[in-house]
């Protein structure tokens, strides 16, 4: 089986204000369907690597691969076009644009992509809002909903493009323990049921232990599974 994501010795330098290795060689692939939790301490590279893998630094050594694309080396518009349609990003804080309606938030990206007529992809929008539980708030702003509806609509908004690799940076960071159950099953069942891919960088244990699969990160380098 292709890999959904490929990842070949990653070196990266920060030259601000002095130069630093953050990253020193890291090397792994990601399955298709696989649930992968990033763990380390603070300050061991697990952002700086998340950000590489999401086509938004392309300043390392190394090669990354998304589905068997190459994205090292590629030019910024053609990565920008990737990361929409392949990528979806969910961050500790949502970033919905709270001044838009939620279904407006959701729509978004592909109406960027342009694939679909507008009235399919409300459709699947609201699809995807039934799907993660946010029925009857589609026309309210995204600022007049709560801190965790607000990370489901945004989970939705990363899902318009039917991404084949999810990613997130502490996507439950900002939820209490109720809500960040809620966001663990659907990121499984996604993974489960749609063979999406999975990366989440987390500081939670429980979150990590329960992934199905474990990268530890120490000093920049991978250090176990
Ligand atoms: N833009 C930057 N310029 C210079 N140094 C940076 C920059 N971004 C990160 N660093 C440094 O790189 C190292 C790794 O940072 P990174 O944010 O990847 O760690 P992390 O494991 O995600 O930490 P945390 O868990 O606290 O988010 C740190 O020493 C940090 O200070």
């Amino acid at each position: 089986m292709q890999p959904a994501l490929s990842v070949n010795n990653i070196i990266k330098y920060f030259h601000d204000p002095e130069t630093i290795q953050v990253l020193k060689g890291i090397s792994f692939d990601v399955q298709p369907g696989e649930f992968l939790a990033l763990i380390g301490k603070s300050g061991s590279g697990k952002s700086t690597l998340l950000y590489l893998l999401s086509t938004m630094d392309t300043d390392y050594e190394g090669t990354i691969q998304i589905n068997g694309t190459r994205l090292t080396g590629r030019k910024q518009n053609e990565l920008a076009r990737f990361r929409n349609e392949h990528i979806g990003f969910v961050f500790q804080f949502h970033y919905l644009l709270p001044e838009f309606s939620v279904l407006d938030n959701v729509m978004l990206p592909a109406l960027k992509l342009g694939k679909q007529p507008p009235e399919q992809i409300r459709k699947k929008a609201l699809e995807l809002l039934y799907m993660l539980d946010i029925k009857g708030h589609e026309d309210k702003k995204a600022s007049r909903i709560s801190g965790g509806q607000q990370q489901r609509v945004a989970i939705a908004r990363a899902l318009i493009n039917d991404p084949a690799i999810i990613m997130g940076d502490e996507p439950t960071g900002n939820l209490d323990s109720k809500n960040t159950k809620v966001v663990f099953d659907i990121f499984r069942e996604l993974a489960r049921e749609r063979g999406q891919t999975i990366i989440a960088v987390t500081h939670d244990d429980e979150f990590a232990a329960n992934c199905n699969r474990v990268i530890e990160m120490v000093d920049g380098k991978i250090v176990g599974e």
